[in-house]
């Protein structure tokens, strides 16, 4: 019987390693960023997004977050330039968050956690699919965004008006004409290191770019956050929160950064 993992005190992340040994490699996220610490990269290249809002398709609560999936048997939806080689298509979105506003992230800067990050998660195209990308050392891109609190934002507040509609684990709805770029903010400068999911299965297959610059959430639209549920509509109800990895060792790994 698989040993299903979470964020719970007997399945939870110090867990994760009995079943995936691979939680304890050379090139696991997230980690813990230091800015005076990151090189400067001057062969950077900026980073292109390219979203088309019609390939969205629907949204779903999986047990340990909730996820917008897009259509990705074309390329309208792509990640090209930054750190990777070639073009990267966007598979979902979602989310990481905390039981109060004062942590909730996975990586943090200096030290310092934000109470949510949200994650695009992109295959490269050189491999046939998601899942045959999944375990690739280039297989990955992920762009993390830090939510930091203030003011309410309209743009994540069309996502978190249809998570009534899925609060226990297993519901899905439709979500469609959405463009996730609302959901960035103004400058994409960004630090960028191999890395991991930071779920089971864990594996060592994530280019990280994750944006230095910060979009607002308001302490009401994270509790819209902690309203959905970890557990089925027929289990006791447990709230979805604190549903972060915490930062792994950075075994030697380099993070260089795009801006001075
Ligand atoms: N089925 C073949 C093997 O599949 C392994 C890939 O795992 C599939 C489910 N997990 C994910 O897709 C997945 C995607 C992104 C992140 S994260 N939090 O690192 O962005 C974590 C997990
Ligand atoms: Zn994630």
């Amino acid at each position: 019987m698989s040993h299903d993992w979470g964020y719970g005190d007997d399945n939870g992340p110090a867990h994760w390693g009995e079943m995936y040994p691979v939680a304890n490699g050379t090139r696991q996220s997230p980690i813990e960023i230091i800015p005076s610490q990151a090189q400067y990269d001057p062969t950077l290249k900026h980073l292109k997004l390219k979203y088309e809002p019609s390939t969205a398709t629907e949204i779903i609560n999986n047990g340990h977050s909730f996820q917008v999936g897009f259509a990705d048997d074309t390329n309208k939806s792509t990640l090209s330039g930054g750190p990777v080689t070639g073009t990267y298509r966007l598979k979902q979105f979602h989310f990481h968050w905390g039981s109060r506003d004062d942590h909730g992230s996975e990586h943090t800067i200096g030290g310092i956690p934000f109470p949510c990050e949200l994650h695009l998660v992109h295959w490269n195209t050189k491999y046939p699919s998601f899942s045959e990308a999944s375990d690739k050392p280039d297989g990955l891109a992920v762009v993390g965004v830090f939510l930091k609190l203030g003011s309410a934002n309209p743009s994540l507040q069309k996502v978190l008006d249809k998570l009534s509609a899925i609060q226990s684990k297993g519901k899905q709805a439709e979500f469609t004409n959405f463009d996730p770029k609302t959901l960035l903010p103004h400058h994409l400068h960004y630090w960028t290191y191999e890395g991991s999911l930071t779920t089971p299965p864990l594996c060592e297959s994530v280019t990280w770019i994750v944006l230095k610059d910060a979009v607002s959430v308001s302490h009401a639209q994270m509790t819209i956050f902690r309203s959905l549920l970890f557990s089925t509509e027929e289990e006791a109800p447990k709230h979805m929160q604190d549903n972060f990895r915490p930062p792994q060792p950075l075994k030697g790994r380099i993070v260089r950064c795009n801006f001075k």
